[in-house]
């Protein structure tokens, strides 16, 4: 039973605070590339960075030592005041910031720090090791709080990593946990400790898991091919469904194998046909990556508008290639068409793909 009425759901949650968005915006965040906001070689890139990718994200929590969890808070307030285009609900690329853990030493001064110097810019804030809806409860209220008393006008949206079992199986009432929520991101390096999984990796697939095919002519010490499986199709297809219930984006999370871009764009492009939005960038040469991945292609878009124009007022049947198309397929190509609007309206170079498209 939820702790509120229906109503009051869309209430703020502190006298002065900024009213809760009704409808979470849906702004392309193909790639959420994390930088140390401690790290100055990593800092010096990313004025330059900005109307590259869709999202630059200050993490504040794991990958950042301890002794520079207060350097990392600060550079982000600098980074947040001084970077023209960065953050601000409209600029070309989102600010989102990770903060530590809900039950960390850091936490508080965080938030407390963040939202008055520089709430006008955050557009997310992404809370890591998410355990059920009372944690989102918890970020909802003080943000609030924070919100009303640093005068913003805009909410601060609020994105759960997944990365606890508990989490996962709470996963249905986070998404509903506010309307401040903005999506998920798996969080597999984390959730495979917590499950005592038996893998050493941050994210990807493992060769052990796999299928081997059946014995021929019953010889079992015979040669039989084996077909490595998808460690995180469960979990990925789970966040999927509980994301578009409540209205909000999935995301895939880190790929750590750095070097392997072959097989990253194999985990992004599984989670994009799953129906994540995007994925997580922890190296510069991730995000080329992720923008190509998450962004339809020209065949894609072809063929959707191709299938949009053929179902004239979208009812009934009818053969295009030699298949046969009805209200489902137009529906699964809108999506792709939406989706190639959004970035066209982002991406001049996406922009004049798409516009270039002819359809016979
Ligand atoms: C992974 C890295 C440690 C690799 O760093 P490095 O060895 O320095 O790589 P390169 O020498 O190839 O770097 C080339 C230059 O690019 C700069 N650089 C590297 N990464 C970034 C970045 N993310 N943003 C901006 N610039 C970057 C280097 O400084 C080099 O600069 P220069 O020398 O001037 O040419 C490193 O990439 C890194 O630390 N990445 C981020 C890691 C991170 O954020 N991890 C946390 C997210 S994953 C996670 O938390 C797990 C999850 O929660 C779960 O549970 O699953
Ligand atoms: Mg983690």
């Amino acid at each position: 039973m939820s702790h509120k009425s229906p109503k009051d759901f869309f209430a703020p949650l502190a006298v002065g605070a900024p009213a809760p968005l009704r409808e979470i915006p849906a702004r392309p965040s193909r790639a959420i590339h994390f930088f140390d906001p401690s790290n100055p070689k990593m800092v010096d890139k990313i004025p330059q960075m900005v109307g590259t990718v869709d999202v630059l994200l200050g993490n504040l929590e794991d990958a950042v030592k301890a002794d520079n969890k207060l350097a990392a808070r600060e550079g982000l307030v600098r980074i947040a005041q001084e970077t023209a285009g960065l953050g601000g609900h409209s600029g070309p690329t989102q600010l989102w910031t990770r903060i530590n853990s809900l039950d960390s030493p850091w936490v508080l001064d965080d938030l407390t720090t963040l939202v008055p110097a520089i709430g006008d810019k955050l557009d997310v804030v992404m809370v890591p090791k998410v355990q059920g809806p009372a944690d989102i409860h918890y970020v909802d209220r003080l943000l609030a709080q924070l919100e009303a008393k640093a005068g913003l006008t805009r909410p601060i949206l609020i994105h759960a990593i997944l990365e606890t079992a508990r989490g996962m199986a709470n996963v249905e009432e986070i998404c509903g946990a506010s309307p401040r929520m903005q999506g998920l991101s798996l969080g597999p390096a984390d959730l495979a400790a917590d499950r005592k999984m038996k893998t050493t990796r941050v994210g990807g697939g493992h060769p052990g898991y796999l299928v081997r095919e059946d014995p021929v002519g019953g010889d079992i010490a015979g040669e039989r091919r084996t077909f490595q499986q998808d460690l995180w199709h469960y979990t990925i297809a789970k966040m999927v469904d509980a994301c578009a219930t409540h209205g909000i984006y999935p995301y895939y999370g880190p790929f750590g194998d750095i070097a392997d871009v072959v097989a990253c764009e194999d985990q992004f492009r599984n989670a994009f046909l799953l129906g994540c939005v995007g994925a997580w960038s922890l190296h510069p040469k991730q995000i080329e990556i992720a923008n190509r991945v998450f962004s339809p292609s020209a065949d894609d878009i072809r063929h959707a508008r191709r299938v949009v124009a053929a179902m004239g007022d979208g009812t009934g049947a009818v053969m295009l290639d030699g298949k046969m198309e009805d209200d489902a397929s137009l529906k699964q190509c809108l999506v792709l068409v939406e989706l190639a609007d959004e970035l066209s309206r982002i991406d001049p170079t996406l922009k004049e793909l798409y516009d270039s498209i002819e359809v016979d």
